[in-house]
């Protein structure tokens, strides 16, 4: 059908401007970071995590990543400060990766990949009704990218549960996991104005990229390519791997760094 994408040849990061022509856009995502040319932004204070009353509901695989969905009806769980003007409430987080732990992460550093990169997703629900509202308007939505190199002790929690979800549209309850766990332990970050990075590729997301990376081990990771993008019922068992959209041009955008 017309929106099917995906990573592979026909279907990946170059074809999605045929269907999403936002894909050309101004404020496309992920981008490359260039440390030295960020902005040291002094009024940029910390990012604010409210997520000790959050309440994850559960794991997918949605064909294209694992998604780990929360309750959103009320703030229980928000992420705000930072260059943001309000609370923006935790929808999902999900990750993207590569094959043999080389590539992986979305955004890059210098140039240089991470072996996969966790994205934690909000929506600004003082200003919009629906996360779908949020999702195409300009400061809809703001991401917390944590870059993964090398064992971490709380994943195994994601990674004990991948099995359940191996294939397209698998779904299996997942309460009770803090994602802050998963966090590491400075906060300082790159923000700056962005997009979805996968379609509809909508250019409504404020972008805070930690600094830090997260820990996980080779056989961690390994575990997160035991899925695959295709569903229990179709023939072929498409490994799931390689899921992310490469760096975008930045088009005059200015990153501003916390300190
Ligand atoms: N990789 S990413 O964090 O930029 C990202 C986050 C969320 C989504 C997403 O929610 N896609 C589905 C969607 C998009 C717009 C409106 C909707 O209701 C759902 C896609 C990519
Ligand atoms: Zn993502």
């Amino acid at each position: 059908t017309g929106n099917q994408w995906g990573y592979g040849k026909d279907d990946g990061p170059s074809a999605w401007n045929k269907n999403y022509p936002v894909a050309d856009g101004d404020r496309q995502s992920p981008i490359d970071i260039l440390p030295h040319q960020a902005r040291h932004d002094p009024n940029l204070g910390p990012i604010v995590l409210n997520y000790d009353r959050c309440t994850s509901i559960n794991i997918a695989n949605n064909g294209h990543s694992v998604v780990v969905e929360f309750e959103d009806s009320d703030d229980r769980s928000v992420i705000q400060g930072g260059p943001l003007d309000n609370p923006y409430r935790l929808k999902q987080f999900h990750f993207h990766w590569g094959g043999k732990g080389c590539h992986g992460s979305e955004h890059t550093v210098e140039g240089n990949s991470y072996a996969s990169e966790l994205h934690l997703v909000h929506w600004n629900a003082v200003k919009f009704k629906t996360f779908g509202e949020a999702a195409s308007a300009p400061d809809g939505l703001a991401v917390l990218g944590i870059f993964r190199s090398d064992e971490h002790r709380w994943l195994h929690m994601i990674t004990d549960a991948l099995y359940t979800v191996k294939f397209k549209g698998s779904v299996t309850d997942f309460k009770g996991f803090n994602p802050k766990c998963l966090l590491p332990s400075s906060l300082h970050y790159w923000t700056y104005l962005g997009s979805l990075t996968t379609p509809p590729l909508h250019e409504s997301v404020t972008w805070i990229v930690v600094k830090e990376p997260m820990i996980v081990s080779e056989k961690q990771l390994g575990k997160f390519r035991t899925l695959v993008f295709t569903g229990e019922e179709e023939d072929e068992r498409t490994r799931m791997e390689n899921n992310f959209r490469p760096p975008q041009l930045l088009k005059g955008r200015t990153v501003r760094s916390s300190n």
